[in-house]
């Protein structure tokens, strides 16, 4: 085509816009495989993923995580396909029950709302899919702590949570989970899981939330799964404080003790010098990371108001989190990023 001055204007916008959408295409490659390179560089797989998965009577969408939903049971075996066919093969469930009492006895229920989930999910995937599950009683009791709190006072009664937790867990494991996840932070909560399970559930492997730090990361969860209640409750007198990193090793040292197959450190971005430090300290005993649901809402409301590139940053904080060390990354960008994968 010849653009000379005598050209119409009409066909010189058809060849400019022509133009434009050939490097917005171009554009969109180019960053397809420099994600695809930052993921390679940083020797990530999709094996390495873990998608969280809201299950619940009352399906909805995550007001406070955009783009996130709450699956019904009737539906969970729909959704899991839609991950599976992503390429991601390990989940972790996440329960929102219909009804809350003073020690979460719907947590340890045999036809409770993540039990029912996880039998649905085994019954129609069998071993090809990995099905982690979230320990504590936070979303089923009333005080929306993470342990039973005695009547007559506030405290959280740690070794009487100990008794529900270790129910919690063999109910899941009777249900077909490969993985229990105690997230309740309550001491001896990995020792008593073990003996729960110990010749009932031996092959059922144990992921401890250890470091699972006090934190305002966790308000959207909170949100999501604590309806009407106080999103910003102060869990700090068993959360772990950012002033302390030395009781994270003390913490990762005793639930491997107790028989920990993975430990956790949560949140993910301002803690990856930790996930270093333990991979170094405890010879690489496997560490998991949880990109937690405020880093996940952080980088979707930047995004939102055209502050910064959505998709960049899901990538390379992804990466971050791996280049640090994390054998395993629970994410609710993994969905997103498993087509760089
Ligand atoms: N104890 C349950 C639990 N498991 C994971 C999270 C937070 C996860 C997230 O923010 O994505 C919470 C909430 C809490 O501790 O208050």
């Amino acid at each position: 085509m010849n653009f000379a001055d005598d050209s119409s204007s009409t066909e010189k916008h058809i060849f400019i816009a022509a133009r434009q959408a050939m490097t917005l295409q171009q554009l969109q490659r180019d960053n397809e495989q420099r994600y695809r390179e930052i993921f390679a560089a940083a020797g990530l797989r999709r094996s390495h993923l873990i998608f969280p998965v809201f299950v619940s009577d009352r399906p909805g969408m995550i007001e406070s995580m955009p783009g996130m939903t709450v699956t019904p049971i009737e539906k969970i075996t729909q959704h899991v396909q839609t991950i599976v066919d992503s390429g991601i093969l390990s989940l972790i469930v996440f329960g929102i029950p219909k009804s809350r009492d003073r020690i979460g006895s719907s947590a340890f229920d045999r036809k409770g709302v993540v039990q029912r989930a996880v039998r649905a999910i085994k019954s129609s995937f069998g071993s090809s899919v990995n099905v982690v599950t979230d320990i504590c009683v936070c979303q089923y009791n009333l005080s929306g702590h993470c342990g039973i709190v005695a009547s007559g006072n506030k405290r959280v009664d740690n070794d009487a949570t100990l008794q529900i937790l270790a129910q919690v867990a063999a109910s899941h494991a009777e249900a077909g989970a490969d993985v229990v996840a105690p997230s309740s932070m309550m001491d001896g909560q990995v020792r008593a899981i073990k003996s729960a399970l110990v010749g009932f559930f031996t092959k059922t492997m144990i992921l401890s939330y250890s470091a699972k730090h006090a934190s305002s990361l966790y308000t959207p969860f909170r949100s999501a799964a604590f309806a009407k209640m106080k999103p910003r409750l102060d869990k700090s007198s068993y959360q772990v404080s950012y002033a302390n990193p030395r009781q994270v090793l003390l913490e990762i040292e005793t639930d491997i003790s107790e028989g920990a197959d993975i430990v956790m450190i949560k949140p993910a971005l301002a803690y990856l010098d930790l996930v270093r430090m333990v991979k170094d300290r405890f010879c690489g005993h496997p560490v998991a990371v949880q990109n937690v649901s405020g880093e996940y809402a952080m980088i979707k409301a930047a995004a939102m108001h055209n502050l910064i590139d959505e998709e960049e940053w899901k990538v390379c904080s992804i990466a971050s989190i791996k280049r640090a060390g994390a054998d395993r990354i629970i994410s609710y960008f993994a969905l997103d990023v498993s087509k760089y994968l």
